[in-house]
Formats: structure tokens, C-alpha cells, sequence
């Protein structure tokens, strides 16, 4: 059971002035069958801004993350784009509005081409062939199938293609999933070029420190609660609010 006290706010979060450009989420609760998963999320993202979610197995990460493209629907709170209620909009809706999201596994298309994978997405040939300025490493394989990819060379297609979609705000699910963590190091520069070019991201990651080396923000969850919410480095110069997070919710 939740109480206010176990409320953690972000100032700034909510409605009104300061939010133009942001995705915020006010004082989200996402429940699944017997009740909450995830409890009392406020958090602003930001055009141009890395915030890393963070936490261990069950914490609730991809619960949250669903809740914000409506994958899965929010059962508290509210959740905003540049001031305005998302909440009754549908996944298509939102994604219409730059709402994209990247879910755990590489859903590629193994039959079609790199190109003809990033044709789901992008408007135009043109467009398609833009998204590759961030991922010269595709060029190459462009009209291959990407069945025929390395792991990380898909995972590459699947950044490229949420990237042709021209995303205002990205949300990445544990893109590091079966990677090995030299291939997920090299992904993750193209994460901070994509953030410069002005998309807001949020980053849940399993390999927190690597994370937390791009993100200006972090959120630490453990049991369904945010347990930290602040400047990334400062999380990284704490390693023990990290061990406790993950010990805290072994333990519960
Ligand atoms: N479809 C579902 N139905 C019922 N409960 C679910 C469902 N999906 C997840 N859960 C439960 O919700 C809780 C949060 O799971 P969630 O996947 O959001 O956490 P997570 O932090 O992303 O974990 P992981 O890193 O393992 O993906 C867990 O207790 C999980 O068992």
C-alpha cells in the first residue's frame, strides 16, 4: 500500500508553464491483475535530455515505459505532452504525435532488407536514407536481409528505424538485451547523437553504469517505488543507493 509519503515529485512536473516541448508524467501508477506494478512516477522528459530508468528485475521499469506509449494503460496520474493530457490517446495516437517506442527484443523484420525494414517507418526513401546518417555501419548492408545481421547490426536497424519515424521523445526497453557488452558500447554513442539532434530519451537499461554515463537524469526503481531520482553522475558517484535498490527489492 502507498502512502504520500512514498511519493517522489519532480519539480516542474504537471500541467502549466515550463512543460511546452516535455513528456511528463504526473504521479504515474501503472497496476497489473492484483494491483500496482508501479507506484507514483513524476517525471519530465526533454527534448535533447537522457534519463536512464533504472532498477532491478520486476521493479516495474517496463511497466512504466509501456504506460507512457499506452501499450498499457496507467491506472493513476497523468500523463502530459507539452502541457496537454495524453491519457485517452491510443498507442497510434500517441506515436503519431512522436511518442516512439523501442520494446525489449529486436523485432526486425528477418525476411525484408535493412531498407525495406526502415520503409515501415519513414515517409520517404529520403528520409530512410537520412536516418542512416547516424548508423554508417547499415549502408553496407542496405539492401540485405536482416536475418543475415549480427545481433548488434539489428539492434542498429531497430534504433534506425524508430529513428526514421522522426520521434520527438524515444523509449528504450533494455536495448542491450543478448548483447554482448562490447557490441551494446558501441549503440550507445548513436543513443547520445540521436539525443542531440533534440529527442527527448528514456533509457531503461540492465547495465546501469554504461546508462548512467550518458543520462543527465536518473531514476532508480526497486519493489514498484522510486527509490533515487536525480542527477545521473551523482548516481554513479553513489554505488550503494544502486546496491540497495537491488538488494532492497531481493529482500522484500
Ligand atoms: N502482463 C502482466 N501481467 C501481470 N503482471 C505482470 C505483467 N507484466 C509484468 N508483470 C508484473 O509486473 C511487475 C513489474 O514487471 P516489469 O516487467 O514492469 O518490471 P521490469 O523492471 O521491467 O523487469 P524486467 O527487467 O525483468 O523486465 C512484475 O512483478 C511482473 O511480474
Amino acid at each position: 500500500m502507498s502512502t504520500d509519503d512514498d511519493r517522489i515529485s519532480v519539480q516542474g512536473a504537471g500541467t502549466g508553464a515550463g512543460t511546452t516541448g516535455s513528456l511528463v508524467l504526473d504521479d504515474v501508477t501503472v497496476s497489473r491483475g492484483a494491483g500496482p506494478v508501479i507506484s507514483h512516477v513524476s517525471l519530465t522528459l526533454r527534448p535533447g535530455e537522457v534519463t536512464a530508468l533504472v532498477g532491478p528485475n520486476g521493479a516495474g521499469k517496463t511497466s512504466l515505459i509501456e504506460s507512457v506509449s499506452a501499450m498499457t494503460a496507467h491506472s493513476g496520474g497523468s500523463i502530459l505532452l507539452d502541457g496537454q493530457s495524453i491519457d485517452k490517446l491510443s498507442r497510434v495516437a500517441r506515436a503519431k504525435r512522436g511518442i516512439v517506442h523501442i520494446e525489449q527484443g529486436r523485432a526486425v523484420f528477418p525476411s525484408l532488407t535493412v531498407r525495406e525494414n526502415l520503409a515501415l517507418t519513414a515517409k520517404s526513401e529520403q528520409e530512410a536514407r537520412a536516418a542512416l546518417d547516424h548508423f554508417p555501419e547499415l549502408e553496407k548492408r542496405w539492401d540485405s536481409p536482416t536475418g543475415l545481421l549480427s545481433g548488434g547490426e539489428q539492434q542498429m536497424v531497430v534504433l534506425a528505424r524508430a529513428f526514421a519515424a522522426r520521434p520527438r521523445f524515444l523509449l528504450i526497453d533494455e536495448m542491450s538485451l543478448g548483447l554482448a557488452p562490447v557490441v551494446f558500447t558501441r549503440l550507445l554513442p548513436i543513443v547520445s547523437t540521436i539525443a542531440a539532434s533534440g529527442v527527448g530519451v528514456l533509457l531503461v537499461e540492465q547495465f546501469t553504469g554504461l546508462a548512467l554515463g550518458l543520462a543527465g537524469e536518473a531514476l532508480v526503481v526497486s519493489g514498484g517505488r522510486v527509490t533515487y531520482q536525480g542527477d545521473a553522475v551523482r548516481l554513479r558517484e553513489q554505488p550503494e543507493i544502486l546496491h540497495e535498490a537491488y538488494l532492497g527489492q531481493r529482500a522484500a
